[in-house]
């Protein structure tokens, strides 16, 4: 598909190189499009890759393709229970390793595309310092691993409709006004990210978990569209009452509300809202730290076990009800193990909410003036400046190098005078 756009953007980037006569200083491709690298270079300019996971899983791609090429390590055959890897600080365990590595042909894919990162300038990271600063600290100083700049949180807060049929903004006004009524951190929020679903027994099993748990909800469902499949496709249920157990919706009336898409930003910045059951895509995982909810981790595709093993052990700032669910696997969670995630999440006293406020200031913080991500976004600027000028063919005048040469010498001078700089 990606492949197939090319000249679509060749045309696009054309147009507008000649209706502006600007010099290109360089392609940001999306982590999946490294095949637009050879778009690059036939416009003669440099690429940098915006990854949007975290560096810990960035670090872990690396490590898995580096393995492959210079040691014939085939991820696909490895039985052992643990898998070292750099960017964490103990080993992975197998059970969760993303599927797309377990699979002959998507790991193939894979790891073309991250032999193509090492083609590039520099790698920006949706992350923050502080956050995955062991992670951060693996990827940096050689490796044939190009510059990676933590510019992170980058996030789109408002919470809009992933298409206008999707979630109606009565709806949306109803579920706001309810969370408006309820007590301060008092709701259990479920959401599944944008392709997230369950079939109709597994909704019968979070509902009674739900109602087992006693805690208020708000339960943003989706249906598993065709079965079980390594990237699931979802729909809303039409009318969810056919799906939960019966009488559910009259005896949850007041405690409870089951949407579809749900405005999800919104929801986690109410602040009824005190813990998160989530996927753990990275977005989500993101927004979850901004607003300093704790989260409790049920992945399903992509490498969202891997982040859930970040979130639960690494980080200690969610509960586990799953670390290593895969929706291809066709596997029902049951009520228990479900219900118990739920308590441990909105227990009052549970130390990893503590760790998620620590976590807030830092994700939010990183973004200040003169902060990690925002010094990390002005260095990815200027490196743009000097990889657009070494690879413009632009002649050095002999000004410039005078004056370069000059601050050397005065540089040299404070030195032998044994000034501390
Ligand atoms: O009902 C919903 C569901 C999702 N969202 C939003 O949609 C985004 C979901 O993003 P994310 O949490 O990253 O999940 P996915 O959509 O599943 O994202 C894919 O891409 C991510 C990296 O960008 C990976 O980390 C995930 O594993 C991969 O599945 C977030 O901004 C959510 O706020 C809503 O607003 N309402």
């Amino acid at each position: 598909m990606i492949e197939s756009q090319k000249p679509r953007v060749r045309e696009a980037v054309s147009a507008e190189l000649a209706r502006s006569g600007a010099r290109l200083a360089g392609f940001v491709l999306d982590m999946l499009c490294t095949s637009m690298l050879d778009l690059a270079e036939e416009f003669g300019a440099p690429s940098y890759i915006y990854f949007t996971s975290g560096a810990a899983f960035l670090r872990f791609q690396l490590h898995v393709q580096e393995s492959h090429d210079e040691e014939g390590f085939d991820i696909t055959e490895f039985k052992d229970a643990e898998l070292a890897c750099p960017g964490l600080t103990r080993p992975v365990p197998s059970k969760v390793i993303p599927s797309g590595f377990l699979n002959k042909e998507w790991l193939d894919s894979s790891t073309t595309i991250t032999r193509n990162f090492r083609k590039t300038k520099g790698i920006l990271v949706n992350t923050v310092r502080e956050l995955e600063s062991y992670a951060l600290e693996s990827l940096s100083g050689g490796m044939n691993i190009p510059k990676v700049y933590p510019v992170g949180p980058i996030l789109n807060l408002k919470g809009e409709p992933e298409s206008s049929s999707e979630s109606s903004g009565s709806e949306e006004d109803e579920v706001m006004r309810w969370l408006d009524q309820q007590p301060e951190s008092s709701v259990a929020f479920l959401c599944f990210g944008s392709m997230g679903g369950f079939c109709a027994e597994q909704v019968k099993e979070i509902a009674c978990a739900l109602e087992g748990s006693g805690h208020r909800f708000l339960w943003s469902l989706r249906r598993l569209e065709g079965g079980p499949a390594l990237t699931p496709t979802t729909t809303d249920y039409g009318d969810v009452r056919e799906v939960l157990p019966e009488g559910f919706a009259d005896r949850t009336t007041e405690v409870g509300r089951v949407i579809g898409w749900a405005p999800q930003a919104v929801v986690l910045a109410h602040r009824s809202v005190g813990g998160f059951v989530s996927h753990c895509g990275w977005n989500s995982t993101l927004e979850s730290m901004w607003f300093g909810v704790p989260m409790a981790t049920w992945p399903m595709y992509a490498e969202q076990q891997f982040n859930a093993f970040l979130l639960v052990k690494e980080l200690e700032i969610a509960a586990e009800i799953k670390m290593d669910y895969r929706t291809e696997s066709g596997e029902i969670v049951s009520a228990e193990e479900i219900e118990r995630g739920i308590r441990s999440l909105m227990e009052q006293n549970n130390p990893m909410k503590e760790k998620m406020k620590e976590f807030c200031d830092k994700v939010r913080g990183a973004l200040m003036d003169g902060a990690s991500s925002s010094s990390s976004i002005a260095e990815f600027i200027e490196d743009i400046k000097i990889n657009y000028r070494s690879e413009s063919g632009k002649i050095v005048t002999t000004e410039e190098v005078k004056r370069g040469t000059k601050s050397l010498m005065e540089l040299a001078k404070q030195l032998d005078e044994g000034d501390d700089i």
